[in-house]
């Protein structure tokens, strides 16, 4: 029998899943961490309050015209009482539904306003985090918190509290009326209290662990689905549909299996209550039967305290059960807090100084930088420097720290030594959104939103007007495609821009640089996902749009190079060789290699459009 029953209690082992599990926090330690959140929100407790005061005293009204009509309808077999009870029960059951909405509407707006504003502040945060927190966790994991866990908060704050404030109030209700008709039956009733407490203590702890698990293994899920589905493409290629459904079982499986023993303990939860229940109800109807023999108690009298005794214990096995729900709960809350405590790795100093709009002097120092947990070093002592309107070329085998170069010119991260400046002042003395005012970037993945083609351009510059779109369309040599394409600029083109083709989309996120007008502008292999003809095609309007701008132009295939004022070749995360594109042929070094085998190859072909 034990052995069964530990079987049915057991939260099991937990699965190694994708997703870590969020450190543990006690429930006292999740309430203080977010009962500020509730400032706001505390004044609309008063009315739970005033209905969780007024309900139980409706309830105990209607209870006493039971024992009436028990006592004096019944019992004495006399009509005439009834016909005022009928129409008072009638008014009392309809004064309780319109308490009851009342209760039910206001309850829901708070935790819903509530709600509303917790999630906002939660996705600012999120999207607040530096590059590297989403280069290093699965994006479906995140959006399951932030979709999912947010809403345990809410239970836990102001559901958890209106319901504890509605439980102890109906508690102390019914408790004075019961001590107030029968102080000897009541005391008799509580004497079970305590295994209410110990039982609801016991389960919330099991309840805790396998809710711990489910919520974990939740985020799992949303991180395959999320992979998979935001990679259909690959998988379908691949034909590797059968490989990515087995994943997804596998993980929806594990939360079937928290789910259960969650559901376990709770079923086993219940009728333990409920025998602890029956146990102080029939107690309670043996010495209250005693007294009625004796007569110092009406038959009236007995149901009316048997039904008040039923309304006692509700109170008390919701609290009990609130345990449970607090501990449900904060297994979501300790994901949130998780996620709350992320901090960014770069951030704004105190005193950073506004830059507004920058020359576009761009310099690398003696920059060495390594990302997070990696072993070996992205960039070591990376110098160089592009005056305003120069075009330095950055060339290198993959790996070798080009679009590194690049988020730290972004900011994405900070340097580890050395530092990055822009107009002479080093990018952690400026404001961040200053910094990245002042570039645009066009690179290899396109970022296309799902949205008009109007509003892809105006992303770069929202205030941007119409003639400004337009004319950054032309410049970019978007304008005539974007004519013949239904609704013209209101076309909506898919989340990343699936039903244009990849130069088209090159060509709107150079028109969105354009847009954006910034003196530095960083190109990140911008012709790298095209073929040849396209690669050509997208030649001019991307002159144009370097003409006047400091450009870092990264490049595997020298294609777009060879104007460039400077061509700086890193190796390994190492400068090794640095000039003009014939000093560079001069030399013999890794850069006259890689030419030599552009040219050979005919994958620097367009690059003769440049020369
Ligand atoms: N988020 C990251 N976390 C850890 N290591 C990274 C991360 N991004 C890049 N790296 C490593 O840093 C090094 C430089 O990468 P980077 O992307 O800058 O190379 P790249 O020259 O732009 O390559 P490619 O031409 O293939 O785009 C590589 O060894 C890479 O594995």
């Amino acid at each position: 029998m034990a052995h069964v029953l530990r079987r049915l209690l057991s939260v099991g082992e937990p699965t190694d899943a994708l997703v870590a599990p969020a450190p543990p926090v006690p429930p006292s330690a999740v309430f203080r961490r977010f009962w500020p959140y509730t400032r706001g929100w505390r004044r609309w407790l008063l009315p739970i309050v005033f209905f969780s005061l007024v309900g139980p005293l409706v309830d105990a009204a209607e209870i006493w015209l039971f024992k009436i009509v028990v006592d004096d309808v019944l019992v004495p077999r006399d009509l005439r009482p009834f016909l005022w009870i009928a129409p008072a029960y009638l008014g009392l059951v309809l004064a309780s539904g319109v308490l009851g909405f009342a209760d039910d509407v206001s309850s829901t707006w708070v935790s819903e306003r509530f709600l509303l504003s917790l999630r906002a502040d939660v996705f600012r945060h999120v999207q607040g985090l530096s590059l590297g927190f989403f280069e290093r966790r699965r994006l479906g994991d995140v959006l399951s918190r932030v979709t999912g866990d947010v809403d345990a908060v809410e239970t836990f704050l102001l559901s958890g509290v209106a319901d504890a404030l509605y439980y102890v109030i109906r508690l102390g209700v019914f408790l004075g009326l019961l001590l107030y008709l029968r102080w000897d039956l009541t005391l008799l009733a509580l004497l079970i209290v305590p295994l209410f407490w110990g039982a609801g203590r016991h389960f919330s702890r099991l309840i805790k662990e396998a809710s711990r698990e489910r919520r974990r293994l939740s985020g799992s899920v949303s991180a395959i689905a999320e992979e998979s589905l935001g990679n259909v493409a690959l998988v379908q290629a691949y034909n590797r549909q059968a490989w990515e459904e087995r994943r997804f079982e596998r993980e929806s499986a594990g939360r079937f299996r928290a789910a259960m023993a969650s559901a376990r303990i709770r079923a086993v939860y219940r009728p333990v209550v409920e025998v602890i229940e029956v146990t102080g109800g029939l107690a309670v109807m043996g010495l209250g039967t005693w007294k009625l023999t004796q007569g110092q108690l009406t038959l009236g009298g007995l149901l009316v305290f048997l039904a008040l005794i039923g309304k006692l214990y509700s109170p008390v096995r919701g609290l009990s059960r609130l345990g449970t729900t607090f501990y449900t709960a904060s297994a979501s809350a300790e994901r949130i807090i998780e996620l709350l405590d992320q901090r960014p790795q770069v951030t704004e100093s105190p005193g950073a100084r506004r830059i507004g709009r920058a020359r576009g002097d761009v310099e690398f120092d003696g920059v060495c930088f390594r990302y997070p947990g990696a072993a070996s070093w992205a960039l070591s002592d990376v110098s160089f420097h592009a005056a305003p309107g120069q075009t330095l070329a950055l060339v290198g085998a993959s790996g070798a720290g080009k679009s590194t170069v690049a988020k730290l010119q972004l900011r994405f991260y900070d340097p580890d030594r050395g530092a990055v400046r822009l107009d002479g002042t080093d990018l952690r003395d400026l404001d961040l959104s200053g910094v990245r005012e002042n570039v645009a970037v066009v690179l290899q993945e396109t970022l296309v939103f799902h949205g008009t083609v109007r509003e892809n351009i105006a992303y770069g510059r929202p205030e941007a007007t119409e003639a400004e779109i337009v004319a950054a369309a032309r410049a970019a040599d978007a304008h005539d495609f974007i004519e013949l394409l239904p609704e013209g600029y209101d076309t909506l083109v898919g989340q990343r821009g699936r039903t244009l083709s990849g130069g088209q989309c090159q060509r709107l996120a150079i028109a969105r640089a354009m847009v954006r007008d910034a003196p530095v502008l960083l190109l990140d292999e911008p012709t790298s996902g095209l073929d040849a003809g396209s690669g050509r095609r997208i030649m001019d309007p991307l002159r144009r749009l370097m003409a006047g701008r400091t450009t870092i132009v990264i490049s595997h295939n020298l294609m777009t190079v060879r104007e460039a004022t400077r061509i700086v070749v890193l190796d390994h995360g190492r400068v090794t060789e640095d000039g003009t594109h014939d000093q560079l042929l001069r030399r013999g070094g890794t850069y006259a290699r890689l030419n030599r085998l552009n040219g050979t190859t005919g994958v620097g072909a367009p690059g003769k459009v440049l020369s």
